[in-house]
C-alpha cells in the first residue's frame, strides 16, 4: 500500500465537471482510495500555445495497492475517458492528470519519473498541494516553500473554485484548504502583492 499525490488540470471544455469526473474515477478505480483533495485553483497556463484558456489545478493524496506503472495506466485510460488530446505540446486538455509523488519512489524509466520531474518548479502543483497539506515535502524541500521560488506563482489567482468533493466525502480532510502563510501575501489580486 503506497501513498501518492496526483495532479489534476483542466483548460478545455467544462473544466470545473472534468476534474469532477476524473475525481470520482480515481475513487471508483479497483485498488485507490482517495484520501484527501485541494481546493481547485485558478491558474495561467505555463508553456504551450499562446492565448490558451486558463486552467483549473487541484491535487488529490491516494493510498493505492497499484504499482507505479499500473497508476500511470489508470491515469491515461482517465485521460483518454475524457477525450484529452496529445497533439500539441502543453497545449489545451481536457484534464491531464500527473503523478507527482508515488510513496516517495525514484525512478526514471522511458515512460515514468518519479518524483515528476517539473513538479518541484511549478506553482499550479505546489500552491494546491501546500493548501491541502501545509506540511508537505517533495524532495526534502517543503511543498510551501517550493511554492514560493516557483517562477508561475504570480500566474496563481486569488480565486478558488467550489471543492471537487464534499469535504465529509474525505477520510484524511482536516477541514484545511487554508492558504500557507509564506505564500497569503502571493495569492492576493496583483495590485496588492508585495
Ligand atoms: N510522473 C509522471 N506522471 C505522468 N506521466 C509521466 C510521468 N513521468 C513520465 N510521464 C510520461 O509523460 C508522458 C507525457 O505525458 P503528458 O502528455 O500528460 O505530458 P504533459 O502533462 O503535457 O507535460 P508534463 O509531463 O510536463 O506535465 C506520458 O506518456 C508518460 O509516459
Ligand atoms: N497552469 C498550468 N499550466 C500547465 C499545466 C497545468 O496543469 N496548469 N500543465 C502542463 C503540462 O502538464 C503545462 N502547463
Amino acid at each position: 500500500m503506497r501513498h501518492a499525490i496526483i495532479a489534476l488540470g483542466s483548460n478545455l471544455g467544462d473544466r470545473a465537471e472534468l476534474l469532477r469526473a476524473a475525481l470520482g474515477d480515481l475513487r471508483a478505480a479497483e485498488g485507490v482510495e482517495v484520501l484527501d483533495a485541494s481546493p481547485v485553483v485558478v491558474t495561467r497556463p505555463v508553456g504551450g500555445p499562446e492565448g490558451q484558456p486558463d486552467f483549473l489545478n487541484a491535487v488529490v493524496k491516494i493510498r493505492t495497492t497499484l504499482g507505479p506503472f499500473e497508476m500511470l495506466q489508470l491515469c491515461q485510460a482517465i485521460e483518454d475517458a475524457h477525450d484529452r488530446t496529445h497533439d500539441i505540446e502543453w497545449g489545451p486538455r481536457t484534464v491531464d492528470l500527473d503523478i507527482i509523488d508515488f510513496g516517495g519512489l525514484s525512478m526514471d524509466e522511458p515512460t515514468l519519473t518519479l518524483p515528476h520531474p517539473r513538479a518541484a518548479g511549478r506553482a499550479f502543483v505546489l500552491v494546491p498541494w501546500a493548501m491541502m497539506d501545509p506540511e508537505a515535502r517533495l524532495g526534502g524541500r517543503r511543498v510551501r516553500e517550493l511554492a514560493q521560488e516557483a517562477d508561475d506563482l504570480p500566474g496563481i489567482s486569488p480565486r478558488t473554485h467550489p471543492p471537487l468533493i464534499d469535504p465529509s466525502e474525505l477520510p484524511h480532510h482536516d477541514g484545511g484548504g487554508r492558504v500557507p502563510e509564506g505564500l497569503r501575501p502571493w495569492l492576493q489580486p496583483p495590485a496588492e502583492r508585495p
